[in-house]
């Protein structure tokens, strides 16, 4: 970028920078830095982007906010006034077309017809890339019209596309109150479809039956219908071995889910997160179930990676104070997202040393990801976890998907991909030009390879941990920022490093005259940023280019990628479905006996003896919904002290104390009896939330010196780096913010 640093210089010295910062600070919207943004002026502010259509230009990287709806953030965000209108990010709508899931059978001649007519954005029939190396693409015999029309599957269906999908701005957004306080996204029935009528009316929110409502209808599917044999679960209710935390706020938010905290029936110190996933759009349950368990089914089969977040179980959710029926997944619990650390004060202090192991663990991560045959496509830094160990950890495998053509066959060719996916700026420009809004030609809009895409994002992730700031708003050459980029890199090839694409050569990469290069201090830390973020992707670092790089390779990670997970799996004892299962089929009471076989977490039987039976569906279960006697409740009801001690069996329901063992419940009894709160927290342990809430302050003290609270025997590692103590200096806000501001590039 040989203009750079001459814009650069513009930047630190307009007067409209500074009158625009003093508008800003005047008018108190934040003291934080990015918080500052300046449309044009070089500057990109980090934003939280969550994977979704209806993704505001929200502050959203506010602490405060992020787990507020949408709309409230649109809404602010409209009042910061020059703030970048951010484009969507992936669609959220992108996530019932990427639906596919192999291991479940088509459940209908219904839905049939509805995937021919979605069409499957992965359908890569005729389109055949080797899977290593060459990146070539031999075009399909489909004509761009029918390619072109394919790409409307990812904003479901063009025509039926949600209000809001195609206005990211969502100028015309009404702010709507949300009683659940769950993520509902402008374009669902609460923004975009709510009559007039309708509004300010709650009990309108709390029908059910409704297709317009993001609410399941009854009986709740029961997961193991959607899970292969493998993955079926012995267990399918959340309160058969887990309860809320006391605290009982949500620590995270996303397009289409809520996360927060619970814990282990049994022991106290078993924390995990409820990822509580909620529909969007316009989306049929069918479709939710089918997303919902493919996002696990990937998420599960990855979790035997220090780099990837632990996912245990896919489990029904009821209706509680805090939530709304559903699914959940429950996870091992993060400490903060990358984008937290980026975020605050103090992350431009971190030694690069520093930052370089976190992109390596991050890389570490995605080389799994691949090698198990699964690309992530959603890459950014909401979706890095931090363990409490201070480990990195991909999540959120939403838009993620099985990237061979034979997904169990990891040596046949790459699955291209079609239509716009992922987060601007991590999503790579030749993705970019499927995003309909941008209306690109048609012809640009080629096939692209998912794996591509993900060493794209490690490169613009590698730029905003050592710059702080992401290089741009979107890869794409409608922002002005990009463009700089693209015109950077050409002019760089073509004057200054012929060979710079050439495999093996490991000259630097750009030096300091280019802002983007100017924090690496060292022009291979450069070369390795710049090569994957080639915008080119036949010329792009692949990731075995990437593990072979001597920069790389030398990087001193603080935790070796083979080491076991530390998370130990959640305690089951109690499974309200299956004890009803077999009927008069099943002669013990023991739970273990019921369990159905090939039951695994971690790698490890969730049972000791394996049953032969099947496990009950709610199908079944909702034809004859009587428990059997025999088999109906554990023997003893759970008390507050038992269930904190972890001597008893866990009762599912704590509040129905006066419910006779042998009553006979039905699964829907049992998901729309709301847990009393009050309950909750009479039975839950305390110390957990105190120990969780000295880790997540930041602070002197390194969280690897706190004691692990998850695991029983927690594997100790080297300290190396403390990546968790990253200091938010947010009291001098408005020098800080200048300070930030002058210093960002
Ligand atoms: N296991 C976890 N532990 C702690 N926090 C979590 C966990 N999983 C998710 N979070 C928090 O919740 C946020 C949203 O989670 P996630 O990205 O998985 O949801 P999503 O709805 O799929 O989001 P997106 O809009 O990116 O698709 C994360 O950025 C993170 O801050």
């Amino acid at each position: 970028m040989g203009s750079g640093s001459n814009n650069d210089k513009d930047v630190h010295r307009s007067p409209s920078m500074l009158k625009l910062l003093g508008q800003r600070i005047l008018n108190k919207q934040s003291t934080h830095p990015e918080f500052l943004s300046a449309t044009g002026n070089g500057i990109t502010p980090l934003r939280k982007r969550p994977t979704s259509p209806g993704a505001s230009p929200s502050p959203g990287h506010l602490a405060a906010n992020r787990h507020k709806s949408p709309s409230v953030l649109t809404k602010r965000s409209t009042a910061v006034g020059n703030m970048h209108p951010v484009k969507s990010t992936a669609s959220v709508a992108d996530l019932t077309a990427h639906n596919t899931n192999p291991f479940v059978a088509e459940r209908r001649a219904q839905e049939n017809d509805d995937a021919d007519r979605n069409g499957d954005d992965n359908d890569a029939d005729n389109i055949v890339i080797p899977s290593k190396g060459t990146r070539v693409h031999r075009a399909k015999s489909t004509s761009v019209k029918k390619v072109a029309g394919a790409s409307h599957t990812h904003h479901m269906g063009g025509t039926t596309a949600p209000r809001g999908f195609a206005t990211h701005t969502l100028k015309e957004e009404n702010l709507v109150y949300n009683p659940y306080g769950v993520n509902q996204k402008p374009g669902t029935v609460f923004a975009g479809e709510l009559s007039d009528q309708n509004k300010g009316d709650l009990s309108f929110y709390m029908h059910d039956g409704d297709s317009s409502i993001r609410m399941l209808p009854l009986p709740i599917e029961d997961p193991n219908q959607y899970l292969p044999d493998t993955m079926k679960q012995w267990s399918v209710h959340l309160i058969d071995n887990f309860v809320f935390d006391p605290d009982n706020k949500p620590i995270g938010s996303g397009g289409s889910s809520e996360v927060r905290k619970i814990v282990s029936s049994y022991r106290k110190k078993d924390i995990y997160a409820l990822k509580k996933l909620n529909m969007i759009y316009d989306e049929t349950p069918e479709k939710f179930y089918k997303r919902c368990s493919k996002e696990f089914i990937i998420a599960k089969s990855l979790s035997h990676n220090i780099h990837i977040m632990n996912t245990f179980l896919l489990l029904k959710v009821p209706t509680t104070t805090y939530t709304t029926r559903g699914w959940g997944f429950v996870m091992e619990l993060g400490v903060k997202d990358l984008f937290e650390l980026i975020e605050r004060s103090g992350w431009k202090s971190v030694p690069l040393s520093e930052k370089y192991c976190i992109f390596k663990q991050i890389a570490e991560g995605v080389k799994f990801c691949h090698e198990n045959g699964i690309a992530h496509r959603d890459l950014k830094p909401e979706n890095v976890l931090m363990s409490r160990d201070g480990i990195c950890k991909l999540t959120d495998f939403g838009i993620s998907d099985w990237c061979h053509q034979d997904p169990h066959d990891f040596t046949s060719p790459i699955k291209m991909c079609k239509g716009m996916i992922g987060s601007p700026p991590f999503t790579p420009p030749e993705v970019m030009y499927w995003e309909e809004k941008k209306h690109y030609p048609e012809k640009l809009q080629k096939p692209y390879n998912p794996l591509a895409m993900d060493c794209y994002a490690l490169g613009i992730l590698l730029f905003t941990l050592v710059n702080n700031v992401v290089p741009f708003v979107e890869s794409c050459n409608m922002d002005p920022r990009f463009r700089e980029f693209e015109a950077a890199y050409a002019s760089y090839v073509a004057h200054q490093n012929p060979h710079f694409r050439d495999n093996n050569n490991y000259k630097g990469g750009p030096g300091a005259e280019y802002s983007m290069s100017r924090n690496f201090k060292t022009p291979n830390g450069s070369r390795v940023a710049w090569r994957l973020s080639d915008p080119n992707p036949e010329t792009r670092y692949t990731m075995e280019e990437l593990f072979a790089d001597p920069w790389f390779t030398a990087i001193e990670t603080c935790v070796d990628p083979q080491d076991p997970q530390t998370t130990r799996p959640p305690e089951l004892k109690n499974s309200s479905t299956n004890s009803g299962a077999n009927e008069g089929e099943n002669t013990g009471d023991d739970a273990a006996s019921l369990a159905p076989s090939g039951i695994e977490i971690n790698g490890e039987p969730a049972v000791a003896a394996p049953p032969q039976e099947k496990p009950r569906s709610m199908v079944e279960i909702a034809q004859s919904p009587n428990l059997s006697p025999k088999t109906a409740k554990p023997e003893k009801k759970s008390t507050p002290d038992s269930a904190a001690t972890g001597e008893a069996k866990a009762e599912p329901d704590t509040a129905s104390d006066d419910t006779t063992e042998l009553e006979p419940e039905t699964v829907d009894s049992l998901l729309e009896k709301p847990t009393p709160s009050s309950t909750i927290v009479d039975s839950m342990p305390t110390a957990p939330a105190k120990q969780l809430s000295g880790l997540t302050v930041s602070g002197a003290s390194s969280i690897r010196s706190d004691s692990n609270t998850a695991s029983p025997t927690p594997k100790k590692k080297q300290v190396v780096h403390h990546h968790l103590d990253v200091p938010s200096s947010v009291m001098s806000g408005t020098s800080m913010t200048l300070r930030s501001l002058m210093s960002s590039h």
